[in-house]
């Protein structure tokens, strides 16, 4: 069966412009978008519907599963009150129709099920493979320099939620954003990480303070060097922020390093997809192990280095930490020596120079770090540093933005 609904929708424009007074410009866009081609077709295992020249296919239990009537969906909570478990998987409808921009569907028994051609889109397979999750500015230093992202500032951050909105946007585009002119204390550092989201208790404290007293078994605790790294990728789920207030340095060195590690794994993936499609696939052990007096811990993380959406393959989350990373025991031989080989092709697109941006934290400048995509490093130092953050959860921090409407 074939149904063209663009003889329906014409009427219903005329009315739509005659009743309201829209200037003329948004008419044109009304029409543009409501005069959109639509046809559709059942087909023995789904409902094609072409609509704007790109056919989407939906299966016949999903549309019962998906129907969006107040008896099948709350749309206050956007939670399901329909039970999946008692659909027929056999189902198909009796009846089809397009009204009004509209695809109507009556069920056998009667139920009918009504969704938005425009919803539709949004939602098909076809629609969420054309689109990113997350919209992202990948950078190299000269990008992000050139883009000139202003920072937030302490008071108006502090009591203006446009400010955070803002902050927020930043954050999620660049995976990097910082607040200035915060006082050099570990409660307003609190307090400003309070304002985007709740902090995540680790190991290492929930605000955690360190120097260079080797009061911990890792290097952080050190006046090293440390090379580009993302920090708890031996959790199952590595923290997604780090957030960075250096509140006192009296010596030379100790600049910080930033690195877009989606910049980089972009690079191989255009360079050697096969490469790229290595590190998204070998599941590599993450470590950590501590064990002395006040501290006891044994955590393991396992996944690969590069984790993509399976259904439109943008990248969510590295892992990439030479220190922490533990045994490769889980890979045959041959697929080592293939893994060694693009693991060196993305070290060697991080540690390009002009990939590298170089920061030095004052008193005052707090940064918040995607740690699931940009990493960080520090230069050696000398002297007194004290650096003061904690870990955020990623799920929260998308939450906040989300519910500033931003997409994330
Ligand atoms: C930030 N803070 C000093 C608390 C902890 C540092 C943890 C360092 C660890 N090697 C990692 O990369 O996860
Ligand atoms: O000391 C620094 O600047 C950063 C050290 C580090 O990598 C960390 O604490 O996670
Ligand atoms: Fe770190």
């Amino acid at each position: 069966m074939l149904g063209s609904f663009n003889r329906r929708l014409r009427p219903a424009l005329k009315q739509a412009q005659t009743l309201c007074g829209v200037p003329w410009r948004l008419q044109t866009q009304i029409r543009a978008c409501a005069a959109r081609p639509a046809t559709f077709q059942l087909l023995e295992d789904c409902l094609v519907v072409d609509y704007g020249g790109t056919p989407m296919r939906f299966n016949y239990v999903w549309l019962r599963d998906h129907c969006r009537s107040e008896a099948s969906f709350n749309s206050k909570t956007n939670q399901r009150n329909l039970d999946t478990g008692s659909i027929e998987l056999t189902i198909r409808p009796d009846n089809t129709s397009v009204q009004d921009g509209h695809l109507i569907l009556t069920w056998p028994g009667g139920h009918v099920s009504k969704y938005s051609l425009s919803w539709l889109a949004e939602n098909s397979y076809e629609g969420q493979k054309q689109n990113a999750v997350q919209p992202r500015i990948l950078w190299n230093s000269d990008i992000y320099k050139n883009a000139n992202v202003p920072s937030a500032k302490w008071d108006t951050f502090m009591s203006c939620d446009d400010e955070v909105k803002k902050f927020l946007q930043n954050y999620l585009l660049y995976g990097i954003a910082f607040v200035d002119d915060v006082p050099a204390t570990v409660e307003a550092t609190e307090e400003v990480t309070q304002r985007v989201s709740l902090i995540r208790e680790t190991t290492y404290g929930r605000m955690w303070c360190f120097t260079s007293d080797f009061s911990r078994g890792d290097t952080a605790y050190s006046q090293l060097a440390l090379d580009r790294h993302t920090d708890t990728s031996y959790f199952q789920e590595p923290c997604g922020i780090q957030v960075f207030h250096c509140l006192k340095h009296e010596g030379t060195g100790g600049r910080t390093l930033l690195v877009d590690g989606f910049y980089a794994a972009e690079k191989v993936r255009r360079q050697s997809p096969e490469n790229f499609e290595l590190l998204a696939r070998v599941p590599i052990r993450h470590e950590y192990i501590e064990n002395t007096d006040n501290h006891r811990n044994h955590m393991t993380g396992i996944g690969p280095l590069l984790n993509l959406y399976p259904w439109n393959n943008e990248m969510y989350l590295i892992r990439y930490n030479n220190y922490d990373r533990s045994v490769i025991n889980t890979i045959p031989h041959d697929l080592v020596q293939r893994w060694y080989v693009a693991h060196r092709e993305l070290t060697t697109e991080l540690r390009r120079p002009e990939n590298e941006l170089w920061v030095k934290l004052t008193p005052g400048k707090v940064i918040f770090i995607d740690n699931w995509r940009v990493m960080h490093g520090r230069e050696s130092f000398t002297g007194l540093r004290q650096l003061c953050g904690c870990y955020l959860t990623r799920d929260d921090v998308l939450s906040a933005a989300r519910c500033f409407g931003l997409r994330a």
